[in-house]
């Protein structure tokens, strides 16, 4: 499988190229050349599978040609092996026709160990077979951070530099990245939101003496294999409720369009799926899009669902990449127009598609709070302050006859005070993490500018390599 950059100007590469590569050298973001297909046997022959031998199958073809089956299998069974649930990505009824598939059983409690966890697995791969090292830099808004710390920690030939926007995540999504005390890994807390986090990741990238001095990597979505890692539990949760026989909905509580971006490729390989349905807090670009083909950024204001504190939605590329049938100059224009103007228009007949198959809500901090209270009321459901707006979108958006899957994103646990003002409960950690708040912290303050955040990576770099 050969991968191309959205923007149509960077190397081709296969998929070790692209996991090293994280961003593409054209500011574009790499997709698979030609999408797999699966027939409806092909479907049906994946059904019962354990979670590993799944995800082995369906990333396959993704690696094809760069990473063999075999590897894969190794490094799928290592990477869910510590998750504290022996179906890994378990589905519980909510009520007759809506599910949630929880995706936060591994050990930094939120859907980014489905992915982050194998990731480890194939840098580690990767970088020993091409005797390399990578400097990561990555963005997060509060759970990307610690899951890709997590996964990396103690790696010998991985460097890792995490930015969070400084006072705007959970406390106890910073102590999960600050209290990891471990060489190779350092945390900037950077003055501004987590879009600011993500244009300095992105201006380290597009800096090419930096980025080669460096050998920079990414862990966020702009790195396919991130998506390419969340494609399985779609089809996991299909395959669980009839398909290919039957169709589903998808709910997902969104922020950088990762999640929602796998689940449409899933569809894409031909999992039936009817429509998905994205949710999003008052920060809601994308809903606004969606009702009315306007994407226009406007400043990012704290809610009680942090990890979605977003506007520009990196992922969306992909999908307009495809609306725009795979034009990649045009997809350029649009997205350096963006960038310019703060506002994208797409084309009638792209947004028509997407407005199709795609279907928002948003939800402000009162309707937040008071769903999290109504659910667990009504279903003794505890779901954290992302979970429920996705839950919230798949109910406004169901179809009769069909099941929706929200994606249970994050454990409640990790935002306490959210909980307690919705229910009056404070969920507790799990064990490992019980004492976290007695772990010494540590992360410096870097100003929002690009040349501040390139000396702190590079002394970060250094100072292990001492
Ligand atoms: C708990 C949680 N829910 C939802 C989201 C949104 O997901 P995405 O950014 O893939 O759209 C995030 C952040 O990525 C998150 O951490
Ligand atoms: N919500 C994320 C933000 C980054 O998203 P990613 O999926 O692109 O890594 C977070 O919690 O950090």
């Amino acid at each position: 499988m050969r991968y191309v950059s959205t923007r149509g100007q960077a190397p081709v590469r296969d998929f070790a190229g692209v996991l090293l590569a994280g961003l593409a050298e054209d500011g574009g973001l790499y997709v698979p050349e030609t999408w797999p297909t699966l027939r409806p046997d092909d479907w049906r022959a994946l059904r019962g599978l354990p979670y590993q031998e799944l995800a082995t199958r369906i990333l396959a073809p993704f690696a094809a040609g760069s990473i063999d089956e075999a590897t894969l299998r190794r490094l799928c069974g290592r990477a869910y092996a510590g998750f504290n649930h022996p179906a890994i990505v378990p589905l519980v009824q909510l009520d007759g026709e809506l599910f949630v598939q929880e995706l936060f059983h591994g050990p930094t409690l939120a859907f980014k160990d489905m992915a982050m966890q194998l990731l480890g697995g194939l840098f580690d791969h990767v970088l020993e077979r091409e005797d390399a090292r990578v400097t990561i830099v990555g963005a997060t808004s509060g759970d990307t951070g610690s899951a890709a710390i997590e996964a990396c920690r103690d790696r010998e030939r991985i460097q890792v530099v995490i930015l969070h926007p400084e006072g705007r995540t959970s406390e106890v999504q910073r102590r999960q990245m600050t209290t990891v005390l471990s060489r190779n890994i350092d945390n900037l807390a950077i003055d501004g939101s987590f879009d600011d986090c993500q244009d300095l990741v992105k201006a380290m990238f597009a800096d090419a003496p930096f980025r080669a001095e460096m050998q920079l990597s990414a862990v966020n979505s702009i790195n396919w294999a991130r998506v390419a890692a969340q494609i399985p539990y779609y089809v996991a949760a299909a395959l669980a409720l009839g398909a290919p026989d039957r169709e589903v909905c998808f709910a997902v509580p969104t922020g950088n369009f990762g999640n929602v971006l796998a689940a449409w490729a899933a569809r894409r390989m031909g999992l039936p799926v009817r429509h998905l349905a994205i949710g999003s807090n008052h920060n809601d670009i994308l809903a606004r899009f969606l009702a009315g083909n306007d994407m226009s950024m406007r400043d990012v204001t704290p809610s009680l669902s942090p990890s979605m504190d977003i506007q520009v939605s990196s992922n969306f590329e992909r999908l307009l990449f495809e609306l725009l049938d795979r034009d990649a100059a045009a997809c350029a224009r649009i997205m350096t127009g963006f960038r310019a103007t703060g506002r994208m228009q797409v084309p009638d007949a792209a947004w028509r598609k997407a407005s199709a198959l795609f279907h928002g809500l948003s939800l402000d901090d009162d309707a937040t709070s008071g769903a999290i209270r109504r659910l667990h009321d009504e279903a003794g459901y505890l779901a954290d302050p992302h979970s429920i707006i996705g839950i919230e979108a798949g109910r406004r958006h169901a179809v009769a006859g069909i099941p929706t899957i929200a994606m249970g994103t994050a454990h409640p646990a990790k935002f306490p005070e959210a909980i307690r003002r919705a229910t009056g409960l404070v969920p507790a950690l799990p064990p490992h993490l019980a004492d976290l708040y007695e772990r010494e912290e540590r992360y410096r303050r870097v100003p929002n500018r690009l040349d501040a955040v390139e000396a702190a990576v590079r002394a970060a770099l250094f100072k292990n390599a001492a």
